[in-house]
């Protein structure tokens, strides 16, 4: 049987799945099908992937029909440099501005944790008053002239080349300021009825996953000078992204995930926070 696997087309991902290709490469056994989170999500939750790393608010939202690879996530410490909430004034003229400038705040169509974390901090931790969201295509936010969420490579763009007026506000920098905490942006979810072949190979899959993530920074200097990566991020700025990141999913990772889904509940964006669950070999 082929486990199908989902990769998230981004960078913050990129090397991992690069260093899972030479151990568990795309063939009879593994198939991997790469995508935006938001298509993942959607993807995961029609039952066409048997796993993959997606938005950790699609966990917390379809909770029972998943489970979480152990150990495994994308998570972000004190910066992200990659989920970016542009603005065309400070936070604190915002009001002001969307009175003068009637209109949407846009989301991007890619994500669901950041729209949703976006929506917490805005209510919950910057106080400001409900604006009409709007989703917009990946990667059209900034056309709009408003202010919007941008993710993934998109936004790494961004913030290393900011876009002239705008102030670039980095999500995991506030949740981190607000909580304590680094912030979950993707677990790695399972698909819950998996046969006992599929659970084989994804046995498998796992031991590599874990292996890899544990010893990340040892490739950075061989995997920087690829070709297939882009001429827009210097090897310093990718050294520094990619430290930004952590992988695991340890008590700070669970605590910042459980506290996620009690503010979402709070913004009336989930039911309930759900217990969580693993997949066990
Ligand atoms: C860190 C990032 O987080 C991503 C954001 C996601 C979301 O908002 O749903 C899902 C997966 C993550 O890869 C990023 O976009 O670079």
């Amino acid at each position: 049987m082929t486990l199908q696997i989902g990769r998230i087309d981004y960078l913050n991902i990129w090397h991992v799945f690069h260093l899972l290709a030479k151990t568990c490469p795309e063939g009879p056994d593994f198939h991997y099908v790469p995508d935006h989170p938001s298509e993942l999500n959607r993807a995961l939750a029609k039952g066409e992937l048997d796993i993959s790393p997606s938005s950790s608010f699609e966990y917390l939202l379809h909770a029972e029909n998943y489970v979480l690879l152990p150990g495994a996530s994308i998570c972000a410490r004190k910066e992200v440099q990659s989920v970016l909430f542009l603005s065309p004034v400070p936070l604190e003229e915002l009001p002001g501005w969307l009175a003068h400038n009637p209109g949407p705040v846009c989301l991007t169509g890619a994500s669901a944790t950041s729209t949703a974390l976006l929506k917490v901090l805005w209510s919950q931790k910057w106080k400001l008053p409900e604006p009409h969201w709007m989703t917009v295509e990946p990667g059209h936010g900034l056309s709009t002239g408003r202010p919007f969420l941008e993710i993934g490579n998109l936004a790494l763009r961004h913030f290393v080349d900011p876009p002239a007026g705008y102030h670039v506000v980095d999500l995991a920098t506030e949740w981190a300021n607000w909580t304590g905490l680094p912030f979950v942006f993707a677990v790695w979810i399972v698909r819950r009825a998996l046969s006992a072949a599929a659970r084989e190979q994804l046995a498998r899959l796992r031991l590599q996953i874990n292996a890899i993530t544990a010893d990340l920074d040892s490739h950075f200097e061989t995997l920087s000078r690829l070709p297939e990566l882009p001429a827009w991020l210097t090897s310093p700025d990718l050294f520094r992204y990619w430290r930004a990141m952590s992988y695991g999913l340890g008590p700070d990772e669970q605590a910042s995930l459980a506290l996620f889904g009690e503010r979402c509940t709070k913004q009336g964006l989930l039911p309930g926070m759900p217990g969580l669950r693993w997949f066990d070999a």
